[in-house]
């Protein structure tokens, strides 16, 4: 069995849980309190200005000059695509740039991204990957179970397209390709540690739906924006 196809298996009832939930399929419905996806636009916006870093990161640590191009294009790519979306959707949400300015980056937001950055102090390039890809991966299937939905939010409708697209799917095969061969050449105990990064990084992914669903913020706060709302 492939590398990927272990990991993928290992993972499966955190990414079930992922596709089942309630932010996940109401956005597919078109029923997701906007509320929630103006807090998830802006805490993702956050997470991917660190995964486009964590990228550039495993860039500067692939042995060979190729695999450092190629990740800083997919660094690039992360800001063109991603956070070019995110930027369409403040503005369509009417977000303004004091809001912006008073952001805080929510507790799993900022565990999420520290999750990377851990994994690669932890040694080699595959460690990198092995962290960032069920963020691709986990995207793509969504995109693939919601492409067939037609929600009558057209900012949820927007965000369906990108992830259900085909260049996207290009981008996550070559990533699943770039881990496999990594994995060939590692030892037992470095599959191991990617194995575990692959895995946490699954469980935060369920845990990202789940803070943009419940507004998550931290226990002390001088100021909880959100407070009123979930009042
Ligand atoms: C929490 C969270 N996880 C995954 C993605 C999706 N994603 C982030 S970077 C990247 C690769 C380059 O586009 C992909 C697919 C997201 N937006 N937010």
């Amino acid at each position: 069995m492939l590398f990927s196809e272990q990991l993928r298996k290992a993972v499966d009832p955190i990414w079930e849980a992922s596709f089942h939930h309630p932010f996940v399929k109401e956005l597919g419905e078109g029923t997701l309190d906007l509320r929630c996806f103006r807090y998830y636009v802006l805490q993702d916006s956050y997470y991917l200005t660190h995964f486009a870093k964590v990228q550039a990161l495993g860039g500067a640590m692939a042995d060979d000059l190729q695999t450092t191009a190629s990740m800083a294009h997919h660094a690039q790519n992360t800001y063109e695509a991603e956070l070019r979306l995110h930027e369409t959707f403040m503005k369509e949400l009417g977000i303004t740039e004091e809001e912006k300015a008073s952001f805080v980056p929510a507790p799993t937001a900022y565990a999420y991204t520290s999750h990377m950055y851990r994994a690669a102090f932890a040694g080699h390039f595959g460690d990198v990957l092995a962290a960032i890809l069920p963020c691709y991966w986990l995207y793509y299937e969504i995109g693939e179970r919601l492409k067939h939905c037609k929600p009558n939010h057209p900012i949820y409708a927007k965000w369906i397209e990108a992830y259900g697209s085909d260049w996207f799917k290009q981008l996550v095969e070559q990533q699943i390709a770039r881990l496999n061969d990594i994995a060939e050449t590692v030892s037992a105990k470095d599959l191991e540690r990617m194995k575990q990064h692959f895995w946490i990084s699954s469980q935060y992914e369920y845990l990202f739906w789940d803070m943009a669903y419940k507004l998550e913020h931290w226990p002390i706060e001088e100021e909880d924006v959100y407070a009123k709302e979930r009042a």
